[in-house]
């Protein structure tokens, strides 16, 4: 009898623990969906406002982008604290660089974006329907991951044109989206072209999202994000030889301060 009331016990923890984690997943899926149906639905309505306004593929469409990206983060409970936008106010082109963890970055970068400053994306994002379209027409530099010898010729053309044009180019140099609270190593591509160009970097951080945002715990909750924009790191005068050490000092700068946002003061290897 005893036995027969403890089973019971157990069978109801077991379908409590289930519901639970079912509604979870459910939950992150509702919100993860909702957030790419934003996506698709603002770009398809914020394509033909681009081409009206500025006449096609332009920096200047980011303008327009930003603004309605920046009201996502009302749909989602997100509230970003920001220091260091003066910063981004150096005299002509500059390399930015910056942490990626998922798609949410998205609005993490629209917040802070200054003005003329296109991204560099894999290229596979062009194909991704009505965002593929809207990222075309901001004017996102292109490359492809899976030849090396392609990406680095279209960097060194950017290098080439950034300062014909004095546009800023957002690299993130983790190269890929990674929420783990810490930093991948960084490639060299950003720093190369920061080298090539004989223009400054500038790091931005954003905080780690893992309190908020987990795809393999299904957690997808409101939060708070601090974002810091650090100061220019000079290239001038820096050769290729140089960059592995440009590289070493921007990936442990921008550590320490991502561990100092986050409020952790050591490695994070894994958040699952
Ligand atoms: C209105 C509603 C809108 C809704 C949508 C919302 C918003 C969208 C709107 C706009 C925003 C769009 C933003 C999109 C963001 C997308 C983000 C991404 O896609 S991240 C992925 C792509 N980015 C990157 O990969 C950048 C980082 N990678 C690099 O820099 C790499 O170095 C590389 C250039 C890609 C090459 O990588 P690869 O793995 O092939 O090689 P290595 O890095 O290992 O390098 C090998 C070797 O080559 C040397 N090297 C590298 N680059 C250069 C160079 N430019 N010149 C010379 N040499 C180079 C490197 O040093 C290595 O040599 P060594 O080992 O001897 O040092
Ligand atoms: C007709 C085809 C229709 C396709 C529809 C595709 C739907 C896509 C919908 C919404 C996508 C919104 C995402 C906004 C852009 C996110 C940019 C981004 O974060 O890309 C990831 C990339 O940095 C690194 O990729 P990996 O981590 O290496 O992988």
């Amino acid at each position: 009898m005893e036995l027969g009331w403890l089973l019971w016990g157990a069978a109801l923890l077991l379908g409590l623990h289930v519901l639970t984690e079912l509604s979870a997943a459910a939950n992150f899926a509702v919100r993860l969906g909702f957030y790419y149906l934003l996506c698709v639905l603002g770009s398809a309505l914020t394509a033909p406002v681009c081409v009206l306004v500025n006449g096609g593929r332009t920096v200047k469409n980011m303008r327009i982008i930003k603004a309605v990206v920046k009201t996502f983060k009302y749909f989602f409970g997100l509230r970003f604290e920001v220091k260091g936008l003066e910063n981004f106010e150096v005299e002509g082109p500059a390399i930015i660089v910056s942490n990626h963890q998922s798609v949410l970055d998205m609005m993490g970068l629209m917040e802070v974006l200054p003005d003329d400053c296109v991204q560099v994306a894999k290229k596979e994002l062009v194909y991704a329907g009505p965002v593929g379209l809207i990222i075309y027409l901001g004017g996102v530099i292109f490359i492809n991951r899976k030849s090396t010898d392609s990406a680095k010729m279209v960097m060194a053309e950017v290098a080439k044109t950034m300062a014909a044009e004095n546009v800023k180019v957002w690299v993130y140099p983790e190269g890929t989206r990674n929420c783990t609270g810490d930093l991948l190593p960084f490639k060299k591509g950003a720093f190369h072209l920061a080298v090539q160009a004989q223009v400054p970097v500038i790091p931005v951080v954003y905080s780690s999202f893992t309190t908020f945002y987990n795809p393999k715990k299904n957690l997808f909750t409101s939060g708070k994000i601090k974002v810091e924009v650090l100061p220019p790191i000079e290239t001038k005068g820096l050769t290729s030889d140089d960059v592995s050490d440009l590289t070493d000092r921007c990936f442990h700068i921008m550590r320490e301060t991502l561990f100092k946002l986050s409020g952790h003061p050591g490695e994070v290897k894994d958040s699952s």
